[in-house]
């Protein structure tokens, strides 16, 4: 069964959310786009809240999301107490996400990396296990008390 991937943004990400739906389809992944579906300047909570309560619900294992600093949608993401997004601009940081951190989330700044390093990130952080032992501890304290 393939791996079900969400992915969203705003309008900074958009062209790079475009280009990135078609390359995980490609990929084999089950992918859904929360939008936006035109480049038109947006708000990216609108787009953000629905995926996170999708990843959630566990509709999907994972989310992508894109904008221009990649803050806006990781600030937004992380309101949602079970998603864990991560900012990353460098493989090392993708792959830490994920290894340190279990983040479900991956938030990318389209107008800061090139699209194919973007791509990478992606390619990475769904590619990455999380360690676990020490690092459990750690994320199971991150829930608000
Ligand atoms: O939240 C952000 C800034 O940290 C995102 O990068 C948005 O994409 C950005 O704010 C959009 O800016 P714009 O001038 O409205 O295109």
């Amino acid at each position: 069964m393939s791996k079900k991937i969400a992915i969203g943004g705003d309008h900074a990400g958009f062209e790079y959310k475009k280009t990135m739906l078609g390359k995980l389809k490609e990929l084999g992944y089950e992918v859904k786009d929360f939008g936006p579906f035109t480049d038109d300047s947006v708000d990216y909570p609108d787009y953000v809240h629905p995926l996170c309560e999708a990843v959630e619900k566990g509709e999907f294992e994972q989310g992508i999301l894109i904008c221009g600093s990649g803050n806006g949608v990781a600030i937004t993401a992380n309101k949602h107490q079970g998603i864990r997004a991560a900012l990353c601009w460098n493989e090392e940081l993708a792959a830490l996400a994920r290894q340190h951190n279990d983040a479900n989330v991956i938030a990318l700044p389209a107008r800061f990396i090139p699209y194919n390093l973007a791509e990478n990130l992606v390619n990475t952080f769904l590619n990455t296990g999380f360690e676990g032992g020490r690092h459990l501890n750690r994320v199971e304290k991150i829930a608000c008390r």
